[in-house]
């Protein structure tokens, strides 16, 4: 054995010098410390025990259990040792509420599932139709940001019991709850943990990131419902009926203009990003179009395509049930915000007193509304000033088959923001309807002829569509369409000079867009 003494000098000690050595004259040694014996080290041992037990017992007799659990709860957190780490805690509930944040993070965790994941929760209810994956209790994943290492932790807190007045012995006897106590329910949360020093960057800009996240993935799943909106005077049991919006047009199935196409889905989106612009501008975050052209050239499906598009529910809205400016209001207040409102054949729903209460004399052979307190000026209103403050991200559109039958006002740059001329067939928009009622994503040798015809003839794409689902032959199909085509041509002398004018409407209808965004 090796001793140290204190001028560092080193002195080698052998065990049987330790043996010779009494017990009193090694405690009296200068060169080492005094050696407790095993006698002595039992009774200390003995002693504290006592004291522990003596102490425990005190403490339990003489302080009730709120106020032990109390001071063990303070003791703890007063000696609870510093770490580097934060953990930001998202509770299920916030109050009677649900928590945005946790069901971000129940999402975000879910889609960060990997092989090295043990244990997973699989659920389902009766009305879905596939089985979701979720991430299991106590299971810890590894996330990064921007190098940060980041641990969630999903948590489940069973049921517990909340001590009545009585303290121990009111809890359960036999199996029995007693009066005095009561469970807690259960509640569930996740943990989020990492370095302290990155508070701000996670709470800043990685929360938000997975909220946004959670929100793309909410849109997917979304259903677009319509809703048609009823008068606010009308009958009983509510005001709007809605189903879900089954229409299968998107923008991959029209058959449009592929320019035209690609500015309406441009413009939807920049319209989507903009909403700090548009408080910035001070204007409502809103749109405007106006859908025009003949019968049958895809209105309706435009919208069912935008509505699909944007996952925006659709609110249909007759003018013919709005008995007065007032009910047109109540009418729009039921709206949500992330929709679109719908006015179709706006020229021939009502007749519309102009803002002077006199009725234009063109809309002679419409119906007229039985209340005049309904009038133009409260459907602009509505569009400009009611519409600005309820709500954000709407879309407005109004469909007409008789563009320069509507008044100036309602076309308007800002009230609507695009006009788009929803024209005859051109050979491009016959190609997107080949391609989806033939299967034809190529050429096809009949095609020549079919572009042939259709340039020089006005003929709808409700009319095409017609043709192209009278068999599943797509030889006789084709066939059929050039011969339907050629007895048009014969039956209208007509050339499409409109068409063209078309594309020059809806440039015209994009200088309009600019304008009202400047
Ligand atoms: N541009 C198009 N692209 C694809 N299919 C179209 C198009 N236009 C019309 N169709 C077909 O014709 C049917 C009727 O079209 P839609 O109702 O959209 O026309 P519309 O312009 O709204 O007619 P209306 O003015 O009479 O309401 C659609 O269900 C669709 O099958």
């Amino acid at each position: 054995m090796i001793v140290h003494n204190h001028d560092s000098s080193l002195f080698a000690l052998t065990m049987t010098d330790l043996y010779l050595t009494k017990p009193d004259t090694i405690m009296a040694s200068p060169f080492y410390p005094a050696m407790p014996t095993p006698s002595s080290l039992l009774s200390a041992y003995a002693t504290l025990s006592t004291s522990i037990i003596l102490f425990r017992t005190i403490f339990d007799q003489f302080f009730p259990p709120q106020l032990r659990r109390y001071l063990i709860e303070a003791i703890r957190l007063y000696w609870k040792p510093k770490s580097a780490k934060l953990t930001l805690i998202f509770e299920e509930k916030d109050g009677m509420t649900g928590n945005h944040v946790f069901d971000a993070a129940e999402a975000y965790l879910c889609t960060m599932i990997n092989p090295d994941v043990d244990r997973l929760r699989i659920t389902k209810n009766v009305k879905e139709k596939h089985i979701k994956i979720k991430f299991a209790e106590s299971e810890e994943l590894l996330d990064s940001f921007n190098g940060i290492s980041l641990t969630w932790k999903y948590v489940r807190q069973k049921p517990q019991q909340r001590h009545g007045g009585g303290g121990d012995d009111d809890l359960f006897h036999g199996g029995k709850r007693s009066s005095g106590s009561s469970f807690t329910p259960e509640t569930k949360y996740i943990e989020l943990k990492f370095d302290k020093k990155y508070k701000d960057v996670i709470i800043n800009v990685y929360l938000p990131s997975v909220i946004d996240k959670f929100q793309e993935l909410e849109n997917q799943k979304k259903v677009v419902k319509i809703h048609n909106l009823q008068s606010y005077d009308g009958g009983p049991g509510g005001y709007k009926e809605s189903v879900n919006l089954d229409h299968p047009s998107t923008f991959d199935t029209l058959a449009m203009d592929p320019k035209m196409k690609k500015a309406i889905i441009d413009d939807l989106d920049l319209f989507l990003m903009r909403r700090d612009f548009y408080k910035k501008v001070g204007k409502a975050w809103k749109r405007g179009y106006l859908l025009y052209g003949p019968p049958g050239t895809g209105k309706s499906s435009l919208i069912a395509a935008m509505a699909n598009y944007l996952k925006f529910d659709i609110y249909d809205l007759q003018l013919t049930n709005v008995r007065s400016d007032s009910s047109l209001k109540q009418m729009i207040l039921r709206t949500s915000n992330r929709s679109i409102l719908v006015i179709e054949d706006i020229d021939c729903s009502i007749q519309l007193p102009d803002r002077k209460g006199i009725p234009p004399s063109i809309f002679s052979d419409v119906k007229s509304v039985s209340d005049p307190q309904f009038s133009l000026s409260g459907l602009l209103n509505f569009i400009d000033g009611l519409w600005s403050c309820c709500g954000d991200e709407r879309i407005i559109i109004f469909t007409t088959n008789h563009k320069e039958r509507l008044d100036p006002a309602l076309l308007r740059p800002g009230r609507m923001d695009m006009h788009i001329l929803m024209s005859y067939l051109t050979f491009d928009g016959f190609k997107t309807l080949a391609a989806n009622y033939l299967n034809i994503h190529n050429h096809h040798p009949s095609f020549s002829e079919i572009e042939e015809l259709i340039n020089c003839i006005k003929v709808t794409p409700a009319e095409v569509a017609e043709e192209l689902m009278k068999s599943n032959d797509v030889e006789a199909m084709l066939e059929g369409l050039v011969k339907f085509l050629i007895r048009k041509k014969m039956g209208n002398d007509e050339t499409k000079e409109g068409i063209n004018g078309g594309y020059d409407e809806v440039h015209e209808a994009t200088q309009a867009k600019v304008v009202s965004l400047i």
